[in-house]
C-alpha cells in the first residue's frame, strides 16, 4: 500500500527512463501505474519481431516505429492523464547533457550495454541526480541504487572482462564444445568469408612446426576454375583431416589428452555426394529469395535436432556452396552474426565436424545458435520483478528515505526460499576515477607508444570517453569538436602520430596528463610511468592502466582477470574472447556489482543461514559468502568464475 507521503512524492516526480526494451516495457507500466505523472523515456531503437514476446507494450503492426514512442502511446491508453515525453535518440547525443538531467529528480536505467550506462552513469554524477540501475539476464537480475557521495557509483566496482580462451586451445587442442564454436566462427568463417588482411591464426598451432603457413594460406584460396564441390572438398580435407593429422604428430601435446581423428571428406560422403548435394542450382539460386538455408536445401527441418556427421558434413559442403553461389559479392567483407541463418548453419557444422575429431558431444543448430551468439533467452517474469524493485527503490529516492535504499539480487536458485537478495548499499569506492577524482596510473614506453595509442586504447577503450580531450598541464595535446579551426585539427591529427617523448610538450615518466569528457563532465589524471619492456602475449597494448581497479582481495582473487576493469587490455591478442552480449539487459554479479558476460551460467551456493532471511544486515558476509562458482558443463555454455572479489581484506563501508 502507497501512503499519502509516498504518493506526494510520486506525483511531484520527474523521472528519466533510458531504455524502452525489456527491462523499460514493464518499468514505464509500473511507474504510470504506481502513480507516476510525468515521465521522459529515451530509447535508440526501433520495434523488431523479436522483441514482441517479452515487449508488451509493442505489436505486430508497431514493427519499425520508434520504441519510446510507441511505449508513451500504449500506457497513455490506459493512463490517459499522464505526461510521458518520449524521445527516439541514443542517450550519448549531445542534446543530453547535464543541464537535461539536471530537471530530473530520479534516473531510470533499463539498457542493456556497459557503454550507455557508464556515460548516464558520469551524467547523473555530474548533474547530482540519482541513479537506479538494472539489468537482467535469463533468470538472474539486480537493482542497485547509485547517489552521489553517498553511494558508490556505477563504475567504482570494475566490471568483469569477456572471458577469452588461449589460442592454442582453440586451434590445437580444444576439449568444449565452445572451444570448437570459438575455432569455426572467429577462425573459419573468417578465414573463408571475412577480410582476407585480418591476422587469422587457423594455421598457427604450438604443435605445428611442419607445415609452413604460406602453405596452408594456399589451401583456403579457391583456385581458378576450381569446382565448387573439388574446393569444398579441399578445405574439410585440410582443417579437418590434414591439420588433424599435423597436430597428432607432436606427441607430447597427446600424453595426458585424448588424440583427436582426422576426418577426411571421403570417408564421410562420397565425391558424388558431395557434388550432388542439395538443389542448389546456380541460375535458380541468383533469383531465389533470401536468406538462404543450406537446411532448407537439404530438406533438414528441425533446428532442434542433432545432426550426425554425416548430415554436419552435409551441411558445411551446402552452406560453403551458397556462400559462393548466392553470396559471392559479399564474401572479403562478413563477420559472423548471430541472425545470418547461412552463418549459423556453416558455423554449427564446422564445430560439429571439429567437436566429433575431438571426441566432443555435437550439438544442435539451436544450441550452437546460442553458444556462438552469446544468447541468454530473456526471461520476462525477471524483466517485471526488476523493473518493480527499481520503482520500489525510486519512491525510497524520492523520500530520500537513504537508510532503506536497497540493492537487490534476483537469483536463478532460491535459497530458503529467497529469491531476491537485499543488500545495503556501498559507500563510495575512493579509489574510483569517476566518483572519486583518483588518478591513474598507466605504464608505458614513453618512447614507443605514440599518442593515438593513449586515445584510443586508453583514453576511449578503457575510459568510455567519447569525445576526449588530453592535457599535459596547460599545453592541449588533443582535442575533439565542431569548433575546432583547420590549423587545430591538423595539430592535433599529427601529434597522435608522435611518440609521446616526441610530442611538443614531451610526456615521460612522471608526467601527469589530464583527460577530459566534455559531454561527460569527468575528468580525471593519469599518472605516466615509464617502462621499456612488455611481455607481448600478457600486454599486447605496450602499456598497463591501474588504479581503481586494484584491491588487496582482488589480487588475492583467482578472477581478478575476471573482476579487474584493466587486465581487460591484457586480454592478449592471442587469446579468443567470449563478446559480452551487449543486446541483453545484463544482470550483474550480486557482489562485485560487475555486470556479467551474458551467456554466463551463474550458481549460488553457501548462503549461510544468519545472512538469510535479513541478507542486508551483513553485507560484508553476504559478500564473502555468496560466492559464484564456474559451472564447467559440457552443454557448451560459457562460463565465469566470479568470486566476491572484496571478501577478506577489503573494508568497504556500509552506507549509514
Ligand atoms: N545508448 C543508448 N541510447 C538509448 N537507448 C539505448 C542505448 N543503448 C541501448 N538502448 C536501449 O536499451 C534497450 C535495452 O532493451 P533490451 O535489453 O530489452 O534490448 P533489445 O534490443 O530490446 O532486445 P534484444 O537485444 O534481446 O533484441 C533497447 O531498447 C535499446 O534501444
Ligand atoms: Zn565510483
Amino acid at each position: 500500500m502507497t501512503s499519502e507521503q509516498q504518493l506526494t512524492a510520486i506525483k511531484g516526480a520527474k523521472v528519466l527512463m533510458v531504455g524502452a526494451g525489456g527491462i523499460g516495457c514493464e518499468l514505464l507500466k509500473t511507474l504510470a501505474l504506481s502513480g507516476f505523472q510525468d515521465i521522459h523515456i529515451i530509447d535508440m531503437d526501433t520495434i523488431e519481431v523479436s522483441n514482441l514476446n517479452r515487449q508488451f507494450l509493442f505489436r505486430k503492426s508497431h514493427v519499425g516505429q520508434s520504441k519510446a514512442k510507441v511505449a508513451r502511446d500504449a500506457v497513455l491508453r490506459f493512463r490517459p492523464h499522464i505526461s510521458i515525453t518520449p524521445y527516439h535518440a541514443n542517450v550519448k547525443d549531445p542534446d543530453f547533457k547535464v543541464d537535461f538531467f539536471k530537471q530530473f529528480n530520479v534516473v531510470l536505467n533499463g539498457l542493456d550495454n556497459l557503454d550507455a550506462r557508464r556515460h548516464v552513469n558520469r551524467l547523473c554524477l555530474a548533474a547530482d541526480v540519482p541513479l537506479i540501475e538494472s539489468g537482467t539476464t535469463g533468470f538472474l537480475g539486480q537493482v542497485t541504487v547509485h547517489i552521489k557521495g553517498k553511494t558508490e557509483c556505477y563504475e567504482c566496482q570494475p566490471k568483469p572482462v569477456p572471458k577469452t580462451y588461449p589460442v592454442c586451445t582453440i586451434t590445437s587442442t580444444p576439449s568444449k564444445f565452445i572451444h570448437c564454436i570459438v575455432w569455426a566462427k572467429d577462425l573459419l568463417f573468417a578465414k573463408l568469408f571475412g577480410d582476407k588482411n585480418q591476422d587469422n591464426d587457423l594455421n598457427v598451432r604450438s604443435t605445428d612446426a611442419t607445415s609452413s603457413s604460406e602453405h596452408a594460406e594456399d589451401v583456403f584460396e579457391r583456385k581458378k576454375g576450381e569446382g565448387i564441390g573439388l574446393y569444398g572438398r579441399r578445405i574439410y580435407d585440410h582443417v579437418f583431416g590434414y591439420n588433424i593429422e599435423v597436430a597428432l604428430s607432436n606427441e607430447e601435446t597427446w600424453k595426458n589428452r585424448n588424440r583427436p581423428r582426422p576426418i577426411y571428406s571421403r570417408d564421410v560422403l562420397p565425391f558424388k555426394l558431395i557434388q550432388q548435394n542439395g538443389n542448389v542450382d546456380k541460375n535458380l539460386m541468383a533469383d531465389a529469395p533470401s536468406p538462404v538455408s543450406a537446411m532448407a536445401s537439404l530438406g533438414l527441418k528441425s533446428p532442434q535436432d542433432i545432426w550426425n556427421l554425416k548430415e554436419n558434413s552435409r551441411i558445411f559442403f551446402e552452406s560453403l556452396k551458397l556462400f559462393l553461389v548466392k553470396r559471392e559479392k559479399e564474401i572479403g567483407n562478413l563477420t559472423f552474426d548471430k541472425d545470418d541463418q547461412l552463418a549459423v548453419e556453416f558455423v554449427t557444422a564446422a564445430a560439429n565436424v571439429r567437436a566429433s575429431s575431438f571426441g566432443i558431444l555435437l550439438h544442435s543448430l539451436f544450441e550452437a545458435k546460442g553458444i556462438a551468439g552469446n544468447i541468454v533467452h530473456a526471461v520476462a517474469t525477471t524483466n517485471a520483478i526488476i523493473a518493480g524493485l527499481i520503482v520500489i527503490e525510486a519512491v525510497k529516492v524520492l523520500q530520500n528515505d537513504a537508510n532503506s535504499y536497497r540493492m537487490t539480487y534476483c537469483l536463478e536458485h532460491p535459497s530458503k526460499k529467497m529469491l531476491l537478495m537485499p543488500v545495503e548499499p556501498f559507500e563510495p569506492n575512493k579509489s574510483c576515477y569517476v566518483c572519486s577524482e583518483m588518478p591513474l596510473l598507466l605504464e608505458v614506453n614513453t618512447h614507443h607508444s605514440k599518442l593515438r595509442d593513449i586515445v584510443e586504447k586508453i583514453v576511449k577503450a578503457k575510459l568510455g570517453m567519447s569525445c576526449p580531450l588530453v592535457m599535459h598541464g596547460s599545453a592541449l595535446l588533443y582535442e575533439v569538436g565542431d569548433d575546432l579551426d583547420k590549423d587545430m585539427v591538423a595539430n592535433y591529427a599529427a601529434n597522435l602520430d608522435k611518440v609521446l617523448s616526441g610530442l611538443p610538450s614531451p610526456v615521460t615518466g612522471g608526467t601527469i596528463l589530464t583527460v577530459e569528457d566534455l559531454h561527460q563532465e569527468l575528468s580525471c589524471n593519469i599518472n605516466i610511468k615509464h617502462r621499456e619492456e612488455f611481455d607481448k602475449e600478457k600486454e599486447p597494448n605496450g602499456m598497463v592502466l591501474s588504479g581503481w581497479t586494484q584491491s588487496p582481495a582482488k589480487e588475492k582473487d583467482d578472477n581478478a582477470s575476471i573482476n579487474n576493469g584493466a587486465s581487460a587490455s591484457n586480454a592478449s591478442s592471442h587469446a579468443f574472447s567470449l563478446e559480452v552480449k551487449e543486446d541483453s539487459e545484463t544482470a550483474i554479479v550480486p557482489v562485485a556489482t560487475g555486470s556479467v558476460p551474458t551467456g554466463k551460467k551463474r550458481k549460488m551456493f553457501d548462503i549461510s543461514e544468519d545472512s538469510v532471511p535479513d541478507l542486508s544486515s551483513v553485507p560484508d558476509e553476504v559478500r564473502s559468502k555468496n560466492k559464484l562458482e564456474e559451472i564447467d558443463d559440457d552443454d557448451g555454455d560459457d562460463v565465469v568464475l566470479l568470486d566476491d572479489g572484496c571478501s577478506d581484506g577489503v573494508k568497504k563501508k556500509r552506507l549509514r
